[in-house]
């Protein structure tokens, strides 16, 4: 069990000007590449779904977290390993890479208007990455039931309507064929979907297994615009994952979508308040990590090679 010590000013003296570098950085990426506030947002659950906030999603290691299926289509590792080099020269060894991941994360939510969420800092950044089977065991599948749905989110502490408002992060980004061609030929029983959305999708993507890795399609009428037409959406039967769909349908869920589908402001709150707990579950702190000098290198084999299962890295290991 970890203690859950981190704090709103916790780089007060030690880098005072890490949000403002981070911030104005990113502005100007976002400027020129729309694509990057998704896949920051998606690359903090990921991270924080597996071992908690961490960045042991960034490790380069062969055998580590990038290796799952699960994790197709996370981009931007390479930048989070940008921002930390020029953090490196404000205040070197001050900042971690989990600190920076979830940074990017607000960053992205509030420039694509969302809301402006306020986070506290002090994650550590792992010595290992998880193995395969605990990422296929810890990050969902877009196929799993809204039990199981309620239970993962539950798990950080959120309840039903802060687990829907997470979910909400799907107002945002895109889709590839591959997640989403075996609801389209071999639809889930009850599972509902508007008849000229699922034509479009088809047409999309024409074959049940994609000629491409690369077909991609929205993941809400407004995939560049974090607002709340995600739940609109879910409840017109246009949703692109079965688990979307779901919670518009199920008696739980239900009353959480109709919601937030009418009050954007309201959607909002529950996000932010989901946000804080998702990246501040099971963090580590203070001695249980290191703050590492490059996001896809642990201290110990900063030049050396390593997976998991090597001794070195076993003799690092925290767990
Ligand atoms: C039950 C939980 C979830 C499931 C099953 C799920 C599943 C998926 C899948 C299959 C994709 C498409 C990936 C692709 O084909 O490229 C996706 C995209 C995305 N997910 Fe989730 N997701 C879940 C929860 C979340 C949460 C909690 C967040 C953030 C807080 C999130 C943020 C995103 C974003 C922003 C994208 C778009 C990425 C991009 O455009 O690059 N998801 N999700
Ligand atoms: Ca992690
Ligand atoms: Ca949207």
């Amino acid at each position: 069990i970890k203690a859950n010590q981190l704090s709103y000013n916790y780089y007060q003296f030690s880098c005072p000007k890490m949000q403002s570098i981070v911030k104005s950085e990113l502005q100007s990426l976002f400027l020129t590449d729309a694509t990057a506030p998704p896949a920051f947002l998606r690359l903090m659950f990921h991270d924080c779904q597996v071992q908690g906030c961490d960045a042991s999603i960034l490790l380069d290691y062969q055998n580590c977290e990038m290796i799952s299926s699960r994790n197709f289509g996370i981009r931007e590792r390479e930048r989070i390993n940008q921002l930390k080099s020029i953090l490196e020269e404000e205040c070197p060894g001050k900042v971690s890479c989990a600190d920076i991941i979830v940074l990017a994360a607000t960053e992205s939510v509030s420039f694509s208007g969302g809301p402006p969420i306020q986070i506290p800092f002090g994650r550590k950044d792992s010595r290992t990455c998880a193995t395969f089977k605990e990422v296929e065991a810890e990050l969902p599948s877009p196929t799993i039931t809204v039990d199981e749905f309620i239970s993962i989110f539950k798990s950080k502490g959120m309840n039903i309507e802060e687990s829907v408002s997470i979910l909400g992060a799907h107002t945002l980004g895109v889709g590839h064929c591959l997640n989403i061609v075996s609801r389209l030929y071999h639809p889930q029983l009850g599972d509902k979907m508007d008849f000229g959305f699922g034509a479009s999708l088809r047409l999309a993507c024409p074959t049940e297994i994609p000629f491409t890795n690369l077909t991609f399609v929205p993941n809400d009428f407004t995939p560049v615009t974090f607002d709340n037409q995600y739940y609109r959406d879910i409840i017109m039967g246009r949703g692109l994952f079965g688990i979307d769909s779901n919670i518009s349908a199920d008696p739980r869920t239900a009353p959480s979508v109709m919601r937030f589908a009418m009050d954007r402001n309201y959607f909002f709150e529950a996000f932010t308040s989901a946000f804080v707990k998702l990246s501040s579950a099971n963090v580590l702190t203070d001695m249980q990590g290191e703050v590492r000098k490059q996001c896809n290198l642990d201290q110990m084999n900063d030049d050396h090679y390593k997976s998991r299962d090597s001794p070195a890295a076993a003799s690092s290991s925290y767990l």
